[in-house]
Protein backbone atom coordinates (compact mmCIF):
# COMPACT_ATOMS: atom_id res chain seq x y z
CA UNK A 1 0.00 0.00 0.00
CA UNK A 2 1.37 3.32 -0.97
CA UNK A 3 1.03 6.42 1.58
CA UNK A 4 -1.62 8.50 1.06
CA UNK A 5 -1.04 12.14 -0.92
CA UNK A 6 -0.24 14.91 0.94
CA UNK A 7 -2.35 16.70 -1.59
CA UNK A 8 -5.12 15.31 -3.31
CA UNK A 9 -7.78 16.49 -6.19
CA UNK A 10 -10.03 15.06 -8.07
CA UNK A 11 -12.57 16.38 -10.24
CA UNK A 12 -11.69 20.15 -9.60
CA UNK A 13 -13.59 22.42 -11.69
CA UNK A 14 -13.51 26.19 -11.90
CA UNK A 15 -14.99 28.79 -13.88
CA UNK A 16 -15.39 32.51 -13.56
CA UNK A 17 -18.26 34.97 -13.92
CA UNK A 18 -17.07 37.78 -16.45
CA UNK A 19 -19.05 40.60 -17.91
CA UNK A 20 -18.82 38.45 -21.25
CA UNK A 21 -19.98 35.25 -19.97
CA UNK A 22 -18.27 32.35 -18.03
CA UNK A 23 -14.86 31.44 -18.87
CA UNK A 24 -14.29 27.49 -17.99
CA UNK A 25 -10.61 27.67 -16.59
CA UNK A 26 -10.66 24.14 -15.37
CA UNK A 27 -12.79 20.88 -15.93
CA UNK A 28 -12.25 18.14 -13.66
CA UNK A 29 -8.78 18.08 -13.52
CA UNK A 30 -7.14 15.60 -11.18
CA UNK A 31 -3.57 15.32 -9.94
CA UNK A 32 -1.70 14.45 -6.41
CA UNK A 33 1.37 15.69 -4.37
CA UNK A 34 3.36 12.94 -2.82
CA UNK A 35 5.23 13.77 0.58
CA UNK A 36 9.38 13.94 -0.52
CA UNK A 37 8.51 15.05 -4.20
CA UNK A 38 8.50 17.97 -6.50
CA UNK A 39 5.48 18.16 -8.41
CA UNK A 40 6.16 19.89 -12.06
CA UNK A 41 2.84 21.64 -13.57
CA UNK A 42 3.23 22.76 -17.08
CA UNK A 43 1.54 23.83 -20.03
CA UNK A 44 1.15 27.18 -22.31
CA UNK A 45 -0.01 30.72 -20.78
CA UNK A 46 -3.40 30.44 -20.03
CA UNK A 47 -3.41 26.45 -19.45
CA UNK A 48 -4.51 26.95 -15.55
CA UNK A 49 -1.41 26.10 -13.69
CA UNK A 50 -2.13 29.34 -11.40
CA UNK A 51 -5.83 29.30 -10.71
CA UNK A 52 -5.13 25.93 -10.00
CA UNK A 53 -2.70 26.77 -7.10
CA UNK A 54 -5.20 29.68 -6.04
CA UNK A 55 -7.51 27.63 -5.76
CA UNK A 56 -5.86 24.85 -3.66
CA UNK A 57 -4.37 28.22 -1.68
CA UNK A 58 -8.10 29.73 -1.34
CA UNK A 59 -7.07 32.95 -3.01
CA UNK A 60 -9.57 32.76 -6.15
CA UNK A 61 -11.06 36.11 -6.96
CA UNK A 62 -14.59 36.84 -6.24
CA UNK A 63 -16.00 35.86 -9.31
CA UNK A 64 -14.66 32.15 -9.08
CA UNK A 65 -16.95 28.86 -9.15
CA UNK A 66 -15.24 26.39 -7.39
CA UNK A 67 -16.40 22.88 -7.59
CA UNK A 68 -14.17 19.55 -7.03
CA UNK A 69 -15.13 15.93 -6.04
CA UNK A 70 -12.49 16.05 -3.42
CA UNK A 71 -9.97 18.82 -2.17
CA UNK A 72 -7.72 16.71 1.17
CA UNK A 73 -4.74 18.20 2.54
CA UNK A 74 -2.77 16.21 4.86
CA UNK A 75 -5.75 14.38 6.12
CA UNK A 76 -8.07 17.96 6.05
CA UNK A 77 -10.77 17.90 4.09
CA UNK A 78 -10.63 21.58 2.62
CA UNK A 79 -14.12 21.54 1.47
CA UNK A 80 -15.47 21.11 3.99
CA UNK A 81 -15.61 22.88 7.40
CA UNK A 82 -14.66 26.29 8.57
CA UNK A 83 -13.35 27.88 6.27
CA UNK A 84 -11.58 30.58 8.04
CA UNK A 85 -10.12 27.78 10.58
CA UNK A 86 -8.94 25.93 6.66
CA UNK A 87 -7.42 29.39 5.65
CA UNK A 88 -5.34 29.49 8.97
CA UNK A 89 -4.25 26.01 8.26
CA UNK A 90 -3.35 27.03 4.84
CA UNK A 91 -1.32 29.91 5.87
CA UNK A 92 0.42 27.58 7.93
CA UNK A 93 1.22 24.69 5.82
CA UNK A 94 1.38 25.51 2.33
CA UNK A 95 3.05 28.50 1.51
CA UNK A 96 3.89 29.92 -1.96
CA UNK A 97 5.84 31.92 -4.44
CA UNK A 98 5.85 33.96 -6.95
CA UNK A 99 7.55 35.35 -9.91
CA UNK A 100 8.72 39.40 -9.51
CA UNK A 101 9.54 38.39 -6.07
CA UNK A 102 10.57 42.94 -5.41
CA UNK A 103 6.81 43.31 -6.37
CA UNK A 104 5.60 41.12 -3.39
CA UNK A 105 8.37 42.74 -0.63
CA UNK A 106 7.43 45.41 0.95
CA UNK A 107 9.84 47.93 -0.71
CA UNK A 108 9.70 50.04 2.41
CA UNK A 109 10.77 47.47 4.95
CA UNK A 110 13.79 45.57 5.66
CA UNK A 111 14.03 42.32 4.54
CA UNK A 112 14.55 40.62 7.90
CA UNK A 113 11.34 42.27 9.42
CA UNK A 114 9.42 41.00 6.85
CA UNK A 115 10.60 37.43 7.71
CA UNK A 116 9.94 38.15 11.31
CA UNK A 117 6.48 39.62 10.72
CA UNK A 118 5.41 36.35 9.01
CA UNK A 119 6.95 34.32 11.61
CA UNK A 120 5.29 36.22 14.14
CA UNK A 121 1.50 35.97 12.29
CA UNK A 122 1.42 32.25 11.33
CA UNK A 123 3.82 30.81 14.03
CA UNK A 124 4.01 30.95 17.95
CA UNK A 125 6.81 32.54 17.81
CA UNK A 126 7.51 36.07 20.42
CA UNK A 127 8.73 38.79 18.82
CA UNK A 128 12.19 38.72 20.83
CA UNK A 129 12.77 35.14 19.17
CA UNK A 130 11.91 36.12 16.17
CA UNK A 131 14.80 38.18 14.65
CA UNK A 132 17.17 35.23 15.59
CA UNK A 133 14.33 32.89 13.54
CA UNK A 134 14.94 35.48 10.54
CA UNK A 135 18.26 35.45 10.30
CA UNK A 136 18.38 31.68 10.32
CA UNK A 137 16.35 31.72 7.55
CA UNK A 138 18.22 33.80 5.59
CA UNK A 139 21.18 31.53 6.07
CA UNK A 140 18.80 28.70 5.24
CA UNK A 141 18.39 29.98 1.84
CA UNK A 142 22.28 31.02 1.47
CA UNK A 143 22.09 34.33 1.84
CA UNK A 144 25.70 35.33 2.37
CA UNK A 145 26.50 37.54 5.66
CA UNK A 146 22.66 36.68 6.68
CA UNK A 147 23.13 39.38 9.47
CA UNK A 148 23.80 42.46 7.34
CA UNK A 149 21.06 41.35 4.73
CA UNK A 150 18.61 41.53 7.70
CA UNK A 151 18.76 44.93 7.73
CA UNK A 152 18.68 45.63 3.98
CA UNK A 153 15.93 47.05 1.70
CA UNK A 154 14.35 45.34 -1.24
CA UNK A 155 15.73 47.93 -3.36
CA UNK A 156 19.35 47.16 -1.97
CA UNK A 157 19.55 43.13 -3.07
CA UNK A 158 19.95 41.25 -6.95
CA UNK A 159 16.71 40.19 -8.53
CA UNK A 160 18.27 36.91 -7.42
CA UNK A 161 18.48 37.85 -3.43
CA UNK A 162 14.86 38.94 -3.56
CA UNK A 163 13.60 35.41 -4.59
CA UNK A 164 15.80 33.69 -2.14
CA UNK A 165 14.20 36.51 0.53
CA UNK A 166 10.85 35.57 -0.69
CA UNK A 167 11.97 31.88 -0.29
CA UNK A 168 13.18 32.15 2.74
CA UNK A 169 9.68 33.89 4.65
CA UNK A 170 7.69 31.00 2.39
CA UNK A 171 9.94 28.64 4.77
CA UNK A 172 9.83 30.34 7.64
CA UNK A 173 7.36 28.94 9.09
CA UNK A 174 8.44 24.87 7.98
CA UNK A 175 5.60 24.67 5.77
CA UNK A 176 4.38 20.88 4.45
CA UNK A 177 3.61 22.25 0.98
CA UNK A 178 5.91 25.10 -1.15
CA UNK A 179 3.72 26.23 -4.29
CA UNK A 180 6.18 27.86 -6.82
CA UNK A 181 4.92 29.93 -9.39
CA UNK A 182 7.35 29.98 -11.89
CA UNK A 183 9.93 31.14 -9.24
CA UNK A 184 13.12 32.05 -11.65
CA UNK A 185 11.45 34.03 -14.21
CA UNK A 186 13.19 36.85 -15.17
CA UNK A 187 16.18 35.37 -13.19
CA UNK A 188 19.33 34.57 -15.22
CA UNK A 189 20.01 31.20 -15.73
CA UNK A 190 22.91 31.28 -12.96
CA UNK A 191 20.51 32.46 -10.46
CA UNK A 192 17.96 30.26 -11.80
CA UNK A 193 19.62 27.06 -10.65
CA UNK A 194 20.80 28.02 -7.14
CA UNK A 195 17.13 29.23 -6.50
CA UNK A 196 15.80 25.55 -7.69
CA UNK A 197 18.93 23.43 -6.32
CA UNK A 198 17.78 24.85 -3.16
CA UNK A 199 13.94 24.08 -3.35
CA UNK A 200 15.16 20.37 -4.52
CA UNK A 201 17.27 20.22 -1.47
CA UNK A 202 14.75 21.32 1.10
CA UNK A 203 12.59 18.34 -0.60
CA UNK A 204 14.82 16.01 -0.25
CA UNK A 205 16.16 16.69 3.48
CA UNK A 206 13.40 18.18 4.97
CA UNK A 207 9.26 16.73 5.31
CA UNK A 208 8.53 19.68 2.59
CA UNK A 209 6.85 18.39 -0.76
CA UNK A 210 6.84 21.38 -3.54
CA UNK A 211 4.66 21.98 -6.55
CA UNK A 212 6.72 24.08 -9.06
CA UNK A 213 4.92 25.94 -11.75
CA UNK A 214 6.57 26.56 -15.02
CA UNK A 215 6.04 27.11 -19.05
CA UNK A 216 9.88 25.31 -18.81
CA UNK A 217 9.36 21.83 -19.67
CA UNK A 218 13.65 21.61 -19.45
CA UNK A 219 13.44 23.02 -16.00
CA UNK A 220 10.91 20.61 -14.83
CA UNK A 221 13.14 17.92 -16.66
CA UNK A 222 16.21 18.80 -14.10
CA UNK A 223 14.14 19.23 -11.06
CA UNK A 224 10.79 17.54 -11.23
CA UNK A 225 10.02 14.11 -10.10
CA UNK A 226 6.81 13.56 -11.92
CA UNK A 227 4.87 16.01 -14.04
CA UNK A 228 1.43 17.38 -14.69
CA UNK A 229 0.68 18.51 -18.31
CA UNK A 230 -2.17 20.91 -18.59
CA UNK A 231 -3.95 22.33 -21.81
CA UNK A 232 -6.64 24.67 -21.71
CA UNK A 233 -7.87 24.02 -18.22
CA UNK A 234 -7.82 19.80 -18.90
CA UNK A 235 -5.03 17.94 -17.18
CA UNK A 236 -3.85 15.82 -20.36
CA UNK A 237 -0.85 13.68 -18.58
CA UNK A 238 0.14 13.07 -15.79
CA UNK A 239 3.94 10.91 -15.55
CA UNK A 240 7.31 10.29 -13.88
CA UNK A 241 9.13 12.86 -15.12
CA UNK A 242 11.58 10.83 -17.09
CA UNK A 243 8.61 8.65 -18.42
CA UNK A 244 6.75 11.60 -19.69
CA UNK A 245 10.43 12.91 -21.86
CA UNK A 246 10.92 9.62 -23.38
CA UNK A 247 7.98 8.58 -24.14
CA UNK A 248 4.63 11.09 -23.75
CA UNK A 249 1.85 9.48 -24.23
CA UNK A 250 -0.52 12.81 -25.55
CA UNK A 251 0.15 14.39 -28.65
CA UNK A 252 0.03 17.80 -27.27
CA UNK A 253 2.99 16.60 -24.50
CA UNK A 254 4.58 15.41 -27.49
CA UNK A 255 4.92 18.83 -29.21
CA UNK A 256 5.32 20.55 -26.02
CA UNK A 257 8.89 18.42 -25.82
CA UNK A 258 9.45 18.83 -29.59
CA UNK A 259 9.41 22.18 -29.25
CA UNK A 260 11.38 22.46 -26.17
CA UNK A 261 14.82 21.15 -27.97
CA UNK A 262 17.31 22.51 -25.16
CA UNK A 263 16.56 22.79 -21.38
CA UNK A 264 17.58 26.24 -21.90
CA UNK A 265 14.21 26.69 -24.07
CA UNK A 266 10.98 27.46 -22.61
CA UNK A 267 7.42 26.56 -24.25
CA UNK A 268 6.72 30.45 -23.98
CA UNK A 269 4.57 31.82 -26.98
CA UNK A 270 4.73 28.60 -28.51
CA UNK A 271 5.20 29.31 -32.47
CA UNK A 272 5.19 25.41 -33.31
CA UNK A 273 2.38 24.35 -32.10
CA UNK A 274 -0.08 25.13 -34.76
CA UNK A 275 -3.30 26.37 -33.37
CA UNK A 276 -4.05 28.30 -30.06
CA UNK A 277 -5.92 27.64 -27.40
CA UNK A 278 -9.92 27.60 -27.62
CA UNK A 279 -11.46 30.23 -26.20
CA UNK A 280 -12.94 29.01 -22.66
CA UNK A 281 -15.81 31.92 -23.19
CA UNK A 282 -17.40 29.65 -25.74
CA UNK A 283 -20.38 27.17 -24.53
CA UNK A 284 -19.88 24.65 -26.79
CA UNK A 285 -16.67 24.30 -25.80
CA UNK A 286 -15.18 20.27 -27.44
CA UNK A 287 -14.97 17.33 -25.02
CA UNK A 288 -11.15 17.68 -26.02
CA UNK A 289 -10.10 21.02 -25.84
CA UNK A 290 -6.63 20.13 -28.12
CA UNK A 291 -9.62 18.20 -30.65
CA UNK A 292 -8.94 21.62 -33.17
CA UNK A 293 -4.95 21.45 -32.81
CA UNK A 294 -4.75 17.70 -33.03
CA UNK A 295 -3.93 15.68 -36.43
CA UNK A 296 -4.82 12.18 -34.55
CA UNK A 297 -8.61 12.93 -34.04
CA UNK A 298 -10.99 10.47 -34.29
CA UNK A 299 -14.83 10.15 -34.23
CA UNK A 300 -14.59 9.63 -31.13
CA UNK A 301 -12.66 12.18 -29.72
CA UNK A 302 -16.29 14.74 -30.57
CA UNK A 303 -18.83 11.78 -29.04
CA UNK A 304 -17.09 10.22 -26.14
CA UNK A 305 -16.01 12.03 -22.82
CA UNK A 306 -12.20 11.47 -22.33
CA UNK A 307 -11.01 8.41 -20.89
CA UNK A 308 -8.18 8.04 -17.81
CA UNK A 309 -5.74 5.78 -19.38
CA UNK A 310 -2.70 4.20 -17.69
CA UNK A 311 -0.43 4.00 -20.08
CA UNK A 312 2.43 2.45 -17.51
CA UNK A 313 2.63 2.40 -13.79
CA UNK A 314 1.95 6.04 -12.88
CA UNK A 315 1.71 7.27 -16.18
CA UNK A 316 -1.97 8.68 -17.21
CA UNK A 317 -2.94 9.64 -20.40
CA UNK A 318 -6.56 11.84 -21.12
CA UNK A 319 -7.06 10.71 -24.95
CA UNK A 320 -8.89 8.28 -27.16
CA UNK A 321 -5.70 8.06 -29.56
CA UNK A 322 -2.76 8.31 -27.37
CA UNK A 323 0.77 7.70 -28.87
N1 LIG B 1 -10.20 36.58 -12.32
C1 LIG B 1 -10.37 36.02 -13.52
N2 LIG B 1 -11.45 36.30 -14.27
C2 LIG B 1 -11.63 35.71 -15.48
N3 LIG B 1 -10.78 34.84 -16.04
C3 LIG B 1 -9.67 34.53 -15.33
C4 LIG B 1 -9.40 35.10 -14.05
N4 LIG B 1 -8.21 34.59 -13.61
C5 LIG B 1 -7.76 33.75 -14.57
N5 LIG B 1 -8.64 33.69 -15.60
C6 LIG B 1 -8.52 32.86 -16.82
O1 LIG B 1 -8.27 31.54 -16.44
C7 LIG B 1 -7.44 30.88 -17.40
C8 LIG B 1 -6.26 30.23 -16.74
O2 LIG B 1 -5.36 31.24 -16.27
P1 LIG B 1 -3.99 30.95 -15.50
O3 LIG B 1 -3.43 32.26 -15.07
O4 LIG B 1 -4.17 29.91 -14.47
O5 LIG B 1 -3.08 30.35 -16.65
P2 LIG B 1 -1.55 29.92 -16.54
O6 LIG B 1 -1.46 28.57 -17.15
O7 LIG B 1 -1.05 30.05 -15.15
O8 LIG B 1 -0.87 30.98 -17.48
P3 LIG B 1 0.39 31.92 -17.21
O9 LIG B 1 1.55 31.03 -17.37
O10 LIG B 1 0.28 32.96 -18.26
O11 LIG B 1 0.24 32.46 -15.81
C9 LIG B 1 -7.06 31.95 -18.42
O12 LIG B 1 -7.93 31.81 -19.53
C10 LIG B 1 -7.33 33.23 -17.68
O13 LIG B 1 -7.66 34.27 -18.58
Amino acid sequence: MSAPPLLAVEGMSLDFRTRDGRVKALDGISFEVQRGEILGIVGESGSGKSVSAYAIMDLLDDNAELGAARLDFAGADLLAGDRSALRGMRGREISMIFQSPRTALNPIRPVGKQIEDVLVRHGPVPRRQAKEKAIAALRKVRIPDPERRYDAYPFELSGGMCQRVMIAMALACEPMLLIADEPTTGLDVTTQAVILDLVRDLVDHSRMAAILITHDLGLAGEYCDRVVVMHAGHVVETAPVADLLARPAHPYSARLIAATPSSASSVDGLASIPGNLPNLLRDDLPLCRFRERCDRAIARCDSDPLPATEVAPGHLVRCWRPL
